[in-house]
């Protein structure tokens, strides 16, 4: 909460003017009602024409005082909440970008709810639960001051008609009725819509969409009843406020009339009390929602910080030169809330223009060795290093700069195939572009069309423009990742010897199924949960007699 204040304060010039336009406005709908009770006593008493003239005319005055300052209020109000809601997208997304890999361990509806929906409540706490207070408490400090004038028991009641409507009520009805639970069945609803959709063929083919559309619908209805009942809670609360209001108005008008009867009050300012005790309370409504956006501002602070908490800082170390080497000693990493390490103690040096084929059965830690080489992840315990530097102390953006990566899946953005590559090398000139397409076996024209996540496009297709998209950044360190598992065979054959050639003078760590053609890497790594048992040329390891053997063998 803190940080947000902070952040509402770095636009401190328009809070203040916004402040204040709030605190004119107010008055001034207090002044002009006060002003109507006085002109209609005076009235009544028929003074000269020119004090009639003087008191419409502060009417108008205050009327246009009052439209004036209310404009701007709204005006800066809004203005200091779109900038501070930017502010608040903008450090967000900071905090979240250094660590997208983390993201993959939240539902995706669930992170959909937390970057939409809970950045956009974030928007009610300036509007909703700091500026409303900071108003009312200037309002009601000048008009108690200014009814002491007139009577102090007037202020009294004053005094104890807006601690009720500001203080007891909104506190004891948030105290006394718990939330219901309407944020929590909207993130479940959520999660379960997007699912729904995401598998609904899946769904239909194992026939269980009837069974899920069900599960959806109760969760739809008792994520309705939650909201009524908070909503029910709300217009409780205004209810209440109004109430006291009433009933404060209605004693200022016996005690008024009691005073006046009694001569401690002149019956010329009886009306004038009575319409500014009816109007100070315009400004105790809002109050009676406070809490409740507070609340509504902790719970989505309290879950962009579960994700955003999880940041750890990045090194700020910047590479020069080419990679050199990189060295494993002793690297194990655990994934959150795993029951074993998916690398253990494992040791691996990297020398530059080294081709380097990493195989070995499925789980046993081949894309999790590659992540940590692409700094996606940091290591649970050993090191690593670049160039004899310590991976963690290099900025990742540093490490991007010199790799040239393709993953088992890899994102494609709705856009073209040529702004897809362009991704990778953003100078590339057409004929370039032109001419890793055709070394990718890909035959796309530049401006042919890609849907989002390629859904256009056939899986070798997709696995082809990955490629091409490799060829075009062109970096001294390749980290692939079982690239061309999707295509035929005489592709694939293709593929890898355009590859070797490309990469001749390149880095390149490759885990792959396919045990065809190892022999043309300098080194063989065979991983086995989670440590390599066997590295070596395909010579070395055929000597060897091991692991690798069984693998070729079988
Ligand atoms: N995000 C994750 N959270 C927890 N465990 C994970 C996560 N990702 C992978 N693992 C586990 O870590 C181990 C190693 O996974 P990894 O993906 O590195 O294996 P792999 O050798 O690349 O497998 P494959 O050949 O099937 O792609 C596996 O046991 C896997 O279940």
């Amino acid at each position: 909460m803190q940080e947000l204040v902070a952040m509402i304060w770095q636009d401190k010039k328009d809070v203040l003017l916004a402040l204040l336009a709030g605190t004119i406005s107010g008055l001034t709908a207090v002044a002009l009602f006060a002003q109507s009770g006085l002109l209609i006593s005076k009235a009544a008493l028929m003074p000269p024409f020119y004090i009639i003239l003087i008191l419409t005319a502060f009417l108008k005055l205050f009327g246009v005082t009052k439209s004036a300052s209310k404009y701007a209020e709204r005006y800066i109000s809004h203005r200091v909440t779109f900038k501070f809601i930017s502010i608040v997208r903008m450090n967000f997304f900071k905090k979240l970008l250094p660590q997208a890999h983390v993201l993959n361990n939240y539902k995706s509806g669930d992170l959909l709810t937390r970057i939409t929906g809970d950045v956009e409540q974030l928007q009610n706490f300036f509007l909703r639960v700091l500026y409303p207070p900071f108003i009312a408490f200037f309002v009601f400090i000048v008009v108690i001051l200014f009814s002491l004038f007139f009577s102090p028991w007037i202020s009294l009641l004053l005094l104890i008609g807006i601690v009720l409507t500001s203080i007891v009520v909104p506190y004891i009805l948030f105290r006394r009725r718990p939330y219901s639970t309407s944020t929590l069945e909207k993130k479940e609803l959520t999660i379960l819509a997007t699912e729904y959709f995401y598998g609904y063929r899946d769904l239909i083919l194992h026939h269980q969409n009837e069974s899920k559309a069900e599960e959806l619908s109760a969760l739809y209805k008792a994520y309705g009843n939650s909201r009524r009942k908070e909503l029910d809670q709300e217009q409780t609360s205004y209810l209440w406020n109004q109430l006291i209001a009433l009933f404060t108005s209605f004693s200022v008008v016996f005690v008024g009339a009691y005073l006046t009867a009694v001569g401690q009050l002149d019956g010329l300012y009886l009306a004038l009390i009575v319409l500014i005790s009816l109007t100070v309370f315009e400004s105790a409504v809002p109050l009676a929602l406070v809490p409740i956006f507070a609340r509504h501002t902790k719970n989505a602070v309290d879950r962009l910080e579960e994700i955003t908490s999880k940041n750890e800082s990045d090194g700020t170390l910047h590479l020069k030169g080419v990679i050199q080497n990189i060295q494993l000693h002793d690297v194990s990493y655990w994934y959150p809330s795993a029951a074993r390490p998916a690398l253990e103690q494992l040791s691996l040096n990297i020398q530059a223009g080294e081709k380097i084929a990493i195989i070995g059965p499925s789980g046993c830690g081949k894309t999790t060795l590659l992540q940590l080489l692409m700094k996606e992840i940091k290591r649970t315990s050993g090191e690593i290093y670049v160039n004899t530097t310590d991976i963690n102390a290099i900025s990742s953006q540093s490490m991007y700069a010199h790799m040239s990566t393709m993953l088992q899946h890899n994102h494609f953005f709705s856009g073209t195939i040529k702004s897809n590559l362009l991704m990778a090398n953003d100078e590339a000139s057409d004929e370039a572009i032109q001419k890793v397409l055709q070394k990718a076996q890909l035959n796309k024209n530049l401006e042919d069309p890609v849907f989002e996540k390629g859904g256009n496009l056939s899986g070798g297709e997709k696995q082809r423009l990955a490629f091409a998209r490799l060829l075009l950044k062109d970096s001294d360190l390749w980290i692939v990742d079982e690239p061309f598992t999707s295509l035929d065979v005489q592709t694939e054959k293709i593929l890898f010897n355009t590859l070797h050639e490309e990469a001749a003078n390149k880095t390149v760590v490759m885990v792959t199924h396919s045990l065809a053609d190892l022999d043309r890497f300098d080194r063989i790594c065979v991983m086995l949960r989670g440590q390599i048992v066997e590295c070596g040329s395909h010579q070395q390891l055929l000597a060897k007699k091991g692991l690798y053997c069984e693998m070729l063998n079988q």
